[in-house]
């Protein structure tokens, strides 16, 4: 499993409005999508392609093409669903499945309740798109979800990780495995609540206000 921690001061410009208690939910959105895109500029260096001969007005030209089936995009409902415009704005032919997650605030558990997918992931590229990596929890089950129905190259794009995430993930997954989980930032730690310190604080109440 890799991890890249994306080092870009426009990145760190935009963490620091996104995370700020002040910013309000229009703005949190803005920013969000913004900062997939830049986000997601890293996170596809991996994409697969395959040449494809052109012509241009001048003269014939090898290019590249996204290869057949395309990406798979997956958002991870509800946080989740923010970062899904940034992203297709940057691969608009990919296809999109959605997971429901959440997160049982006592136990840190994660739980599924909704599952739109693919039934068979044979050899597909996956992006999953979650703004927040804290115990792990959500993300490794997800990820093993996907590779058990056959996805062999998974990449998580997070607003902010915290390293026990980071950590928990690569546990469940193995060292080996074809996933690669690309932050926004990385914070130091957790609190008692299994919130990231400093983080944010609840990304999809942030977005979407408090259910
Ligand atoms: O790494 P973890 O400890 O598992 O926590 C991270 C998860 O918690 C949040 O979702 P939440 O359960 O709040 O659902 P929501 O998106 O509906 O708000 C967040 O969007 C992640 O999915
Ligand atoms: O800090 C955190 C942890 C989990 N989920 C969030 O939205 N924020
Ligand atoms: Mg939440």
């Amino acid at each position: 499993m890799r991890l890249h921690v994306v080092d870009h001061p426009l990145v760190a410009h935009k963490l620091t409005t996104l995370r700020n208690r002040e910013t309000d939910s229009p703005t949190f959105r803005r920013l969000a999508d913004e900062l997939v895109t830049l986000l997601a500029y890293e996170a596809t260096r991996g994409v697969r392609v395959v040449e494809h001969e052109i012509s241009t007005p001048v003269a014939p030209a090898t290019g590249v093409k996204l290869t057949q089936p395309k990406p798979l995009v997956v958002p991870i409902l509800r946080a989740g669903l923010g970062m899904l415009e940034g992203m297709t704005r940057l691969i608009p032919t990919a296809e999109v499945g959605f997971l429901g997650m959440i997160r049982n605030e006592e136990t840190l558990e994660a739980s599924t309740y909704a599952n739109r997918l693919p039934d068979d992931l044979t050899g597909r590229q996956v992006y999953v798109l979650d703004p927040m990596l804290a115990t792990g929890g959500t993300l490794a089950v997800a990820i093993q979800y996907l590779m058990e129905r056959g996805a062999d190259d998974v990449t998580a794009i997070c607003l902010l990780g915290a390293p026990e995430g980071v950590e928990h993930v690569r546990k469940a997954v193995g060292e080996e495995a074809p996933v690669q989980i690309v932050l926004g930032g990385m914070d130091p730690g957790l609190n008692e609540l299994g919130y990231i310190v400093p983080g944010l604080g609840d990304a999809g109440d942030r977005l979407y206000g408090v259910v």
